[in-house]
């Protein structure tokens, strides 16, 4: 089989068995060895006839920075599962090396390399998860910081358009830009969650005022069927059907997830159509 090497990936971390690894993240280097068909790409010069290389790192940077580890066994595992998502990978060779080792022997790295088949991964790891994501922002470049949300986001599939929203609670503030994006991702619901404060950040959101102005705000409103309750994430979203900003693209995407008749009963606040997200 044709290969696709990616060589000395630097990802952070949080792992290791040792106490104080477990509080701060550290470098890791990543060597992959992805095996795919490339006849085809060979022939036709088109970057869908193969695997692209740079979302393969992305996807392994975010969900590295996304979780904590114990051993490097199950960082590779993870990461070997995270390639084989890309439906060309028909098996990959991975080594995750620890750069700089906790042990009181002088050595310069360790590392684990394993193999992994399409056939290996049990298909439930593979299996994506539906989530419903509501963005907003009333601050700045708004449909800039709506567009950095869904380029950011794991595979969206679907996407309401932007609508214009009059504030609803807080201080008096400028309006915002709502919309709704259903994606299908591999990460679980905490995961999500800090994926989702991660773009926040990268908008340079600040939290200053609850319910206050903001450059981009990213709510999980819906993870398959599941419900949490936890003090960090509470899903279904708890304020989802006293909404209009969040009803009105949400029926664009997942109908079934609004109550029937919830354009009569809830109070008329301004919601107005602004066609789709502009590329
Ligand atoms: N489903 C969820 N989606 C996003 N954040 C959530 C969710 N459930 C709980 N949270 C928690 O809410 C906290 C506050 O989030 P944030 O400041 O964005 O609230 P908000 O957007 O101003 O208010 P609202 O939740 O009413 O939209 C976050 O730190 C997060 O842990
Ligand atoms: N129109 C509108 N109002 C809000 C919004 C929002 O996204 N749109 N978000 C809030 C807190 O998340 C508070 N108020």
């Amino acid at each position: 089989m044709d290969l696709i090497h990616i060589r000395d990936l630097r990802v952070l971390t949080v792992i290791g068995a040792l106490p104080h690894e477990q509080e701060q993240a550290q470098p890791i280097r990543v060597d992959l060895d992805l095996h795919v068909d490339l006849t085809e790409a060979g022939i036709s010069d088109e970057l869908d006839d193969t695997v692209n290389y740079g979302l393969v790192a992305d996807e392994i940077a975010a969900m590295a920075a996304d979780n904590k580890f114990v051993l490097l066994e199950r960082l590779a595992d993870e990461i070997a599962r995270n390639t084989l998502r890309f439906d060309r990978v028909e098996a990959v060779d991975v080594t995750v090396t620890k750069l700089r080792p906790p042990v009181p022997t002088a050595l310069e790295s360790t590392a684990v390399t394993l193999h992994r088949r399409r056939s290996d991964v049990d298909i439930p790891m593979l299996r994506p998860h539906e989530a419903i994501i509501a963005l907003g922002s009333n601050l700045g470049d708004r449909e800039g910081f709506l567009r950095l949300a869904v380029d950011s986001l794991d595979r969206v599939v679907a996407q309401s358009q932007v609508f214009e929203t009059a504030p609803v609670g807080g201080p008096e503030q400028g309006a915002y830009l709502n919309m709704v994006v259903k994606i299908e991702t591999a990460l679980d619901p905490f995961a999500l969650l800090r994926r989702c404060q991660r773009i926040e950040a990268n908008a340079a959101r600040q939290r200053v005022v609850h319910w206050g102005p903001r450059t981009l705000d990213l709510d999980v409103l819906f993870y398959d069927d599941v419900t949490i309750s936890s003090p960090e994430l509470l899903v279904p979203h708890p304020r989802i059907f006293e909404r209009r900003f969040v009803l009105t693209p949400l029926e664009e995407v997942a109908p079934e997830r609004c109550p029937d008749g919830w354009r009569d009963t809830l109070p008329p606040d301004e919601v107005t159509p602004r066609g789709q997200l502009r590329r």
